[in-house]
């Protein structure tokens, strides 16, 4: 099989390195393998999107990403700290929207947009209640909104008041598990806009898990596949989907992917970036 593509183009500093990880559980059958000597960097800026078949672990490694698992061997750093470690100011260097918002449904929505920072117990009630509103008209929403329960919102709405919540603290770096699973095709179209226009003001290194293709080709600069436990191919999609490998013929190349693709066809070449090996660690 052959292994991925050309050279990083980018002098972009290095937001996530993963070196040398595997994943390994244990189960009622014996040991399962999940990721078995992977590796990959993402620098800053780049919106990288993860995809595999059910089960390759892309959600295990986003938490890893996190901070919420470690792995079982190998390095997980965010601007160079493992981020298990991070400090109580060092954790703002990650958000995360969780698939299904995850808001707490006790808790209005400023509540639960400021629930992060208030943790923190830093700063006084008023700073955190502006920042939160801040948070709340960036996503596009009306002050009015503030004082709802989330039970009163649409999907789009809870999706954008998570996507607040998850940049109270301004973090470079923003993880999107599904970030449009559960929305019709307008609000997926409308939240991918907002997403597209928050990487841009704000300048955000982006990772993202999506089964959704429409959004994967709308907001990837750059997609990695995960297959074999490992990352296979990383680049854009019209050399990701040159890579041959059964999941990446079926995945890309059946009827949907097929009508994704003639959406990506009508894009410019200039939109994509350049191909990337993963093969070894820097
Ligand atoms: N805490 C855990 N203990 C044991 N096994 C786990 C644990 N977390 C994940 N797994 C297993 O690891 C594998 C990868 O899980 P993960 O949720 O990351 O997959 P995924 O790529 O996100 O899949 P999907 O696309 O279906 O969401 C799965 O087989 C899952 O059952």
């Amino acid at each position: 099989m052959n292994t991925a593509v050309t050279n990083n183009s980018s002098n972009a500093p290095t937001v996530v390195d993963i070196r040398k990880l595997w994943t390994v559980f244990k189960n009622a059958d014996g040991e399962q393998v999940v990721h078995r000597d992977l590796n990959m960097h993402i620098d800053r800026g780049e919106v990288l999107s993860l995809v595999g078949g059910s089960g390759t672990g892309k959600t295990v490694l986003l938490r890893q990403i996190l901070g919420l698992e470690k792995p079982t061997q190998g390095v997980v750093e965010v601007l160079g700290q493992q981020p298990g470690e991070l400090s109580a100011s060092g954790a703002a260097n990650v958000g995360m929207l969780f698939q299904h918002g995850a808001l707490f449904s006790a808790f209005s929505v400023l509540e639960n947009i400021a629930f992060p920072l208030r943790e923190l117990k830093l700063l006084p009630d008023e700073l955190i209640r502006h920042a939160a509103l801040v948070k709340l008209q960036m996503v596009g929403l009306e002050p009015q909104h503030a004082n709802k329960s989330p039970s009163d919102l649409s999907g789009g709405m809870i999706k954008r008041v998570a996507l607040a919540r998850a940049l109270i603290m301004d973090p470079p770096l923003l993880l999107l598990d599904e970030p449009t699973a559960g929305l019709d095709p307008e609000a997926s179209d409308s939240f991918c806009n907002l997403l597209r226009g928050l990487h841009r003001e704000l300048g955000l290194t982006v990772v993202m898990v999506t089964h959704d293709l429409d959004t994967l080709f709308d907001l990837s600069t750059r997609i990695a596949v995960l297959a074999d436990q490992k990352v296979i191919v990383s680049g854009t999609a019209r050399e990701v989907i040159a890579y041959p490998h059964p999941f990446i013929h079926e995945y890309f190349l059946g009827g949907r992917g097929q009508r994704a693709l003639e959406a990506l066809h009508d894009k410019p070449a200039t939109e994509q970036h350049a191909p990337r090996p993963e093969a070894a660690p820097r």
